[in-house]
């Protein structure tokens, strides 16, 4: 190992010329879509930077390669070195349904603290996509990555466990509405003031910094009136308490409604939009599904909870070529902590066979050069993706969607995005 820690100050990076940067390959599809990203990293970081920059890969381990070396799922080692070197990225790894392990990627966010999962979903052109205008779609999604019923409190139907936690509602808090109190399984859905704040001050900061008009926060708080309803109130509350006369809420503009009328309130957002003010509005999820698919460019930066984020950020996707093309990235913005990863899984059914997209890694692994301030290498492969596309040189999805394609396999399409840069 040559290559020199990331470091950070007062939450600025400190990023030496030849970075040590931890990797997770990943199960399934994780072998090919990493060894064909690391190629193209390589690649832009050399050509951006004539051979001045250079990452030092230094491979950790999770999942079933790490069961197979050392008896455990997600090692310490591979923790405390994310820990020690700050920025990660990696490829998809296995959760079981139903039983076994719970989700180690899940286990990483939440063991790391990375509480903003940031998934940016935009149109590259060229892509085949199911809606008219995908172009629309440009939206950063900041879902809550710590929180919610993904914090794995749950028990099992016929366990003492539930048992225990059924007859402490039913006894001891009134609960009357358990339907099938026998044969039920109970889970705990804990949703915080101060994971809603952290979640979106990071969101609110994101549209400031790169000048987005809107901020929706999106939750079902008419049913679930004091976990997602909580996110919305405390979501308002902070956004207002901190950031001041840089943003208008739609709490505010009801306020307004209510003190002295629709047309002052209407004037009041107008003239907030004039100065070039943040609008930080609501959205109840349901209606958020449809009208991300007819309304795509009222919607900028999103801020929303760990299962709302989940499913929004694969509908989002679909919309502008599927998963095989959207990227992510958990953050912790006041550690500096970071690992990069792809939205989609680990495709069992394609493994081993340098079928699928690399894009996601890719796209995630670009997320991590921006990050880093490599931006000229960033730069190189979102032109280099965007020309590979426009040739119409793409992988199996892209090309059962397109007419006349060259379709490629995952080292190939590599292969075409180096030559393109
Ligand atoms: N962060 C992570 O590590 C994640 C892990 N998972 C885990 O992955 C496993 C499998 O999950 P599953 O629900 O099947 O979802 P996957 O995302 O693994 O795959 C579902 C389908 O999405 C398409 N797809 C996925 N990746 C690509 C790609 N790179 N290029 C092109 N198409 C792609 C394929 O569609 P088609 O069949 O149409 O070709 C594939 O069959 C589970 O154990 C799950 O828990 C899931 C999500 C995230
Ligand atoms: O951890 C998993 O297996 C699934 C996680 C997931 O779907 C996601 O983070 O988008
Ligand atoms: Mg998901």
């Amino acid at each position: 190992m040559t290559g020199e820690k990331i470091t950070t100050n007062n939450g600025v990076l400190n990023v030496p010329n030849n970075p040590v940067i931890p990797f997770i390959e990943g199960d399934g599809i994780g072998p090919d879509i990493w060894n064909a990203a690391v190629r193209v990293f390589d690649a832009a970081v050399e050509k951006a930077y004539n051979g001045e920059k250079k990452i030092d890969w230094l491979e950790v381990y999770a999942g079933q390669k790490a069961f197979d070396k050392t008896g455990e799922w997600l090692p310490q080692d591979t923790l405390d070195k994310i820990d020690e070197y700050l920025i990660a990225i990696k490829g998809p790894l296995t959760t079981p349904i139903g039983g076994g392990i719970r989700s180690l990627n899940v286990a990483l966010r939440q063991q790391l603290d990375l509480y903003t999962c940031l998934r940016p979903v935009r149109h590259y052109e060229g892509v085949p996509s199911p809606v008219k205008r995908p172009e629309d779609v440009d939206m950063a999604i900041f879902r809550e990555n710590t929180e919610d019923i993904y914090a794995g409190i749950e028990f099992k139907a016929g366990t003492d466990e539930v048992k225990k936690v059924v007859d402490f509602l039913t006894e001891e808090m009134g609960v009357k509405n358990i339907r099938f109190p026998d044969t039920s399984s109970i889970a705990i859905k804990p949703v915080s003031q101060e994971g809603t704040e952290r979640l979106v001050r990071a969101a609110v900061q994101y549209a400031i910094d790169h000048n987005k008009p809107t901020v929706t926060l999106v939750h079902k708080g008419n049913i679930m009136k004091f976990t997602e309803g909580g996110f919305k109130q405390w979501g308002y509350d902070l956004a207002e308490k901190e950031f001041g006369d840089k943003v208008f809420t739609w709490q505010q503009y009801d306020k307004i409604v209510e003190e002295e009328g629709k047309e002052v309130a209407d004037k009041a957002q107008d003239d907030a939009v004039a100065a070039g003010k943040i609008i930080v509005k609501d959205s109840i999820a349901d209606i958020f599904l449809q009208q991300i698919l007819t309304r795509p460019k009222e919607y900028d930066v999103v801020a929303t909870m760990n299962l709302n984020g989940d499913y929004i950020s694969d509908a989002l996707a679909a919309q502008v070529g599927g998963i095989g093309i959207a990227p992510g990235a958990n953050i912790n913005y006041d550690t500096g902590h970071a690992i990069f990863e792809a939205t989609h899984g680990t495709a069992p059914k394609y493994a081993g066979l340098d079928k699928v997209n690399p894009s996601s890694v890719i796209l995630s692994g670009v997320l991590m050069l921006e990050h880093l301030g490599w931006q000229e290498a960033a730069d190189l492969i979102n032109a280099s993706m965007e020309k590979t596309i426009a040739s119409k040189v793409v992988t199996y999805d892209f090309a059962r969607l397109m007419d006349n394609p060259t379709e490629v396999k995952c080292s190939e399409f590599a292969d075409a995005l180096i030559s393109n840069m």
